[in-house]
């Protein structure tokens, strides 16, 4: 899977005007961003209806990254699932260009989105293998000007130019994750999510410093694409698995499922932009 490109001249119109045509790619409510374990994601996905992407086209890149959008239904819910990511550190630092995978399950009528991603611990506590339920970011490339919004605000794709970070991870979701690991016995942290630019990793130093402002955990993606997914006014929900994405890749993954299957419905942009007071 090619990324679109995010420049005046690269078809982002024809691109829109195309995905707002599709039949068959449209109606999604649900999203799930998951970059590691192609086989996992197409065991929760019951029924597939169509796939856009090849095997292979980024695991040579990340390893574990499928590169694929699958278009499926899990518990009877239909759910686009993005089997890869794309990481700036592999694409000269364009965040919106890393981000653009949202800003197509937007026009496809996403409404709630549910990312996942592998992390280093910072928390002491944390075990490796553990799962965590992010409550909120820290987006240091973003502090430091790379944001996937920079630039001329792109009306094309709608929604506000100064996006409210508060509440980015939806607290109503993050309760149900939790009562729902609670009743499948699963042990589930919960905490804050740093990311730097990598791809090298952190010096000891630095991971005393991502302590000390807070963080739980460490990587190099996802912030990008919760900005972009906040701006499109849709709700967010966010699990990782702590520095050890395939070991424990199965027990997230039930999690997921289960949580697919208590959704509540989804709410309208309307309704979401009349929530947090756009
Ligand atoms: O896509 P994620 O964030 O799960 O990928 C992880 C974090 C880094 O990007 C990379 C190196 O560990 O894998
Ligand atoms: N550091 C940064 N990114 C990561 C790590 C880590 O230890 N583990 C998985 N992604």
């Amino acid at each position: 899977m090619t990324p679109p490109a995010n420049d005046e001249t690269n078809g982002v119109d024809n691109t829109i005007s195309a995905l707002n045509d599709s039949k068959e790619y449209k109606h999604y409510d649900y999203s799930m961003v998951n970059p590691r374990n192609y086989d996992d994601i197409t065991k929760v996905v019951q029924s597939i209806i169509a796939q856009v992407g090849e095997d292979k086209a980024k695991s040579d890149i990340v390893q574990g990254h499928a590169g694929k959008l699958i278009f499926g239904t899990i518990h009877g819910k239909k759910v686009i699932c993005q089997a890869g990511r794309f990481h700036p550190y592999e694409h000269k630092m364009d965040l919106a260009l890393c981000a653009m995978p949202i800003r197509v399950m937007d026009q496809l009528g996403v409404r709630t989105l549910i990312v996942t991603n592998a992390a280093g611990g910072v928390n002491k506590s944390f075990h490796y293998g553990d799962l965590m339920l992010i409550k909120d970011q820290i987006f240091l490339p973003g502090l430091a000007g790379f944001s996937p919004l920079v630039g001329e605000h792109d009306k094309r794709y709608g929604g506000p130019r100064f996006v409210s970070m508060h509440e980015c991870f939806d607290k109503d979701l993050r309760v149900l994750t939790k009562d729902i690991a609670n009743r499948m016995s699963m042990r589930l942290m919960e905490g804050v999510y740093v990311m730097s630019g990598g791809p090298q990793y952190e010096t000891p130093a630095e991971v005393r410093l991502y302590h000390a402002v807070g963080a739980d955990a460490l990587g190099m993606s996802t912030c990008h694409e919760v900005v972009v997914a906040k701006q499109c006014l849709m709700k967010v929900n966010h699990l990782e698995v702590i520095d050890a994405a395939n070991k424990q890749g199965g027990k997230g993954v039930d999690l997921i499922s289960a949580l697919v299957k208590e959704l509540p419905p989804p709410m309208s942009k309307q309704e979401t932009a009349k929530l947090w007071g756009y």
